[in-house]
């Protein structure tokens, strides 16, 4: 039995005249310890669709099933790592990844729940900034906390929504490598969003390209046959992968035109004029910043 399923799942948001029907008929099957990537356009409903398998978004129609079960909220077995790192502020790299951990974990003592949010720190190579917050790290070094944080939580599928798409290309990288390496150690299951298809072939074994919305839904899927691990260079080298990108670009780019001819029809648009909303007065007493409508 695969481990998630969305059977005919469509999510809109809205009502009456502002509906947005962002996803439809979306079908998928996850096996368990599988890479699946899924390259969309921005905007066409990614972060919507893991929040549905994350249990923050519930489907108007269809199901999302986990281990044949609906879900019915978030829960621990399903790790998120967001494209904004989602870090608290005031904590360190250490407490940050505490708070996961002794969230999942109550039943671990004290000691036992230090050397597990050490080891995941560790993995990320992020021992020696244990102590710092996030201010004081670099994107690629958020990053790899909120890896840690996602991980320390041992869920049984890591779900990851464009988690490298803010960082420089030599970050990004070196990122994907250490999740690619941690994913073979622990043999989790994982699904990346990505807008990026290089990123997919490198690690994924499935890449799904998501049509671009309103309504987007599931293409057809594209298999990455190459042996892991994977090296950059080698598969840069090889026709297979050129083979392999061009197909996947020429889908994306095929189904982008389409939808581009249909965006391009004209509309009628209301006669609207636009209305101030009134001025806005900063006074500064006592410290205070008073904000004034009217
Ligand atoms: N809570 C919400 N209420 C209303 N509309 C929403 C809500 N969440 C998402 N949308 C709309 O759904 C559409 C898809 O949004 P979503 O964030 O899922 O796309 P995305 O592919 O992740 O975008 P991006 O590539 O910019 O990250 C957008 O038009 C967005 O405005």
């Amino acid at each position: 039995m695969p481990i998630l399923e969305l059977k005919n799942v469509s999510k809109s948001f809205g009502s009456g005249s502002s509906l947005i029907e962002v996803l439809s008929d979306i079908n998928l099957s996850v096996n368990e310890g599988e890479f699946v990537a899924i390259v969309g356009f921005s905007g066409s409903g990614k972060t919507t669709l893991i929040n549905l398998i994350n249990g923050l978004l519930f489907p108007d129609q269809g199901e999302v099933l986990l281990h044949g079960s609906p879900v019915e909220g978030p829960g621990p077995d399903r790790g998120v790592i967001f494209q904004n790192y989602s870090l608290l502020p005031w904590l360190s790299v250490y407490s940050n990844v505490k708070l996961a951990v002794d969230e999942v974990f109550p039943k671990l003592s004290k000691k036992e729940r230090d050397e597990h949010i050490k080891k995941y720190i560790d993995m990320v190579n992020l021992t020696p900034a244990l102590d710092k917050k996030p201010s004081e790290l670099s994107g690629g070094m958020r990053q790899r906390v909120s890896v840690a944080r996602a991980l320390a939580m041992n869920p049984e599928i890591l779900l990851m929504d464009e988690p490298l798409s803010a960082l420089d290309a030599l970050t990004r990288g070196s990122l994907q490598e250490e999740i690619i390496k941690i994913w073979n150690q622990d043999k989790k299951t994982a699904i990346l969003i990505t807008n990026d298809v290089d990123e997919g072939i490198l690690m994924a074994d499935r890449i799904i390209p998501l049509t671009p919305g309103p309504k987007a839904t599931l293409g057809p899927e594209f298999k990455v046959g190459f042996e892991r691990p994977r090296d950059v260079t080698e598969i840069n080298k090889d026709e297979a992968y050129k083979h392999l990108r061009n197909n996947i670009l020429e889908y994306l780019m095929d189904v982008g035109a389409t939808r581009k001819q249909v965006s391009d029809q004209r509309y009628m648009l209301p006669d609207l004029k636009p209305t101030m909303p009134g001025r806005v007065i900063f006074r500064k007493r006592k410290k205070k910043v008073q904000v004034k409508y009217f």
